[in-house]
């Protein structure tokens, strides 16, 4: 694959609504997108889901354009890979900074497939042509407010939903979803804010009927899950403590989870995604697309991975307009009866805008060999 230049951009995109978890409130999100062009003219486009703070994992907006500039894009240009799935392999002596990598990761792939004329998801070996989706509902201000999201989700298809929770807004809240929606397919994502000193507390979530309760304890812990595990019946599924399909196999081997939540940015790209999900599938561990507030070549890339065989759970893969007035690409993301149409144009099948990205660009560099 020839590569002839590569495009960073600083961006900073406001949220319809702030979105507040655990770890905080977000109000504006700032991401690194990433442009790599052919001699041909064409470009692959990725994003990275690092935040601006360093408070979901450790990577932050600066870092990843630090590690960008001054490491992987040199990697990029040592060794041009032929295909997009050596590019992990080229990163692998890197320790982490995962979200780095895919950013970069994914814009090679999605070159890849526009070079290739296919969709990105059948480059990945995805067979599915629609994908069910949910959609994941941050702490709100009051309970009443909750259900009224719930409903108005609800209402428009989505296939789970999932709230956040933590100390002080947990059984109460689970409790006024679930005694109001006594049939939804229901979880809760507590972003590691208990540790087994609240095991009886979250015992407590057993009487709910949960799918699942995502990253309950701390966000580099596997052996605590494991002891929840065995005291709980809800099935315990893992987001902030998954890193690698290593990470994946300790954990399922211990009992950890019985779920893992893949985010493509946190397992440091596609290729990593498409691994832990296959020896998800083998093991019988079902797996799902998590997000990250993706602007639209974020959520294109989410739209892409699900479409693999192990994805078989609901992801938070909302529509495009649940967090934007107006997203960076054409067409926007929609979705429709919980279902999103896996677009079968080349790469990631949604067109970035260049003028609305200019619109939201704070700073650029561009980089060539
Ligand atoms: O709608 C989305 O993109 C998912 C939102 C979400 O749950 C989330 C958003 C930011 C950081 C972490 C998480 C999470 O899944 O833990
Ligand atoms: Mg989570």
């Amino acid at each position: 694959m020839k590569m002839h230049s590569i495009t960073l951009r600083a961006m900073q995109m406001r949220l319809k609504a702030p979105f507040t978890t655990s770890f905080g409130t977000e109000w504006d999100k700032h991401f690194i997108l990433v442009e790599v062009r052919d001699s041909e003219g064409r470009s692959g486009w990725g994003e990275s889901v690092a935040m601006r703070e360093p408070i979901y994992n450790e990577e932050t907006v600066k870092t990843n354009w630090h590690m960008m500039k001054d490491f992987l894009i040199p990697l990029l240009w040592q060794r041009t890979p032929a295909h997009p799935q050596e590019v992990s392999t080229l990163f692998q002596h890197i320790r982490r900074n995962n979200m780095a990598k895919s950013a970069l990761e994914g814009a090679v792939w999605d070159l890849y497939a526009r070079q290739q004329g296919i969709p990105l998801s059948q480059a990945l070996g995805g067979r599915r042509q629609t994908i069910e989706v949910g959609i994941s509902i941050g702490i709100q201000e009051s309970v009443d407010k909750l259900l009224a999201l719930v409903e108005q989700y609800v209402e428009q298809g989505y296939r789970r939903i999932k709230i956040k929770i933590r100390p002080g807004w947990d059984i109460e809240a689970v409790a006024a979803v679930r005694n109001r929606f006594p049939r939804i397919p229901l979880m809760a994502d507590a972003n590691s804010a208990y540790t087994l000193a609240d095991l009886e507390r979250l015992r407590q979530l057993d009487q709910f009927d949960l799918m699942m309760v995502e990253q309950p304890l701390a966000h580099d812990d596997i052996v605590d899950h494991a002891v929840l595990q065995k005291h709980i019946k809800t099935p315990v599924c893992l987001d902030e403590s998954i890193h690698s399909p290593e990470d994946a196999r300790k954990a399922v081997e211990l009992g950890s989870c019985r779920i893992i939540n893949i985010k493509v940015g946190r397992v440091g790209g596609l290729a990593e995604a498409r691994r832990i999900q296959e020896y998800c599938r083998e093991q019988g561990i079902p797996v799902w697309c998590g997000g990250m507030l993706e602007a639209g070549v974020g959520r294109a890339h989410n739209v892409a991975v699900t479409t693999l065989p192990g994805f078989t759970l609901p992801g938070d893969t909302a529509a495009s307009s649940r967090y934007w007035e107006q997203d960076i690409i054409q067409p926007e993301v929609t979705v429709e009866k919980g279902l999103i149409q896996v677009p079968d144009r080349p790469g990631i099948g949604y067109q970035p805008v260049r003028e609305i990205i200019d619109r939201f660009t704070l700073y650029s560099e561009t980089f060539r060999p």
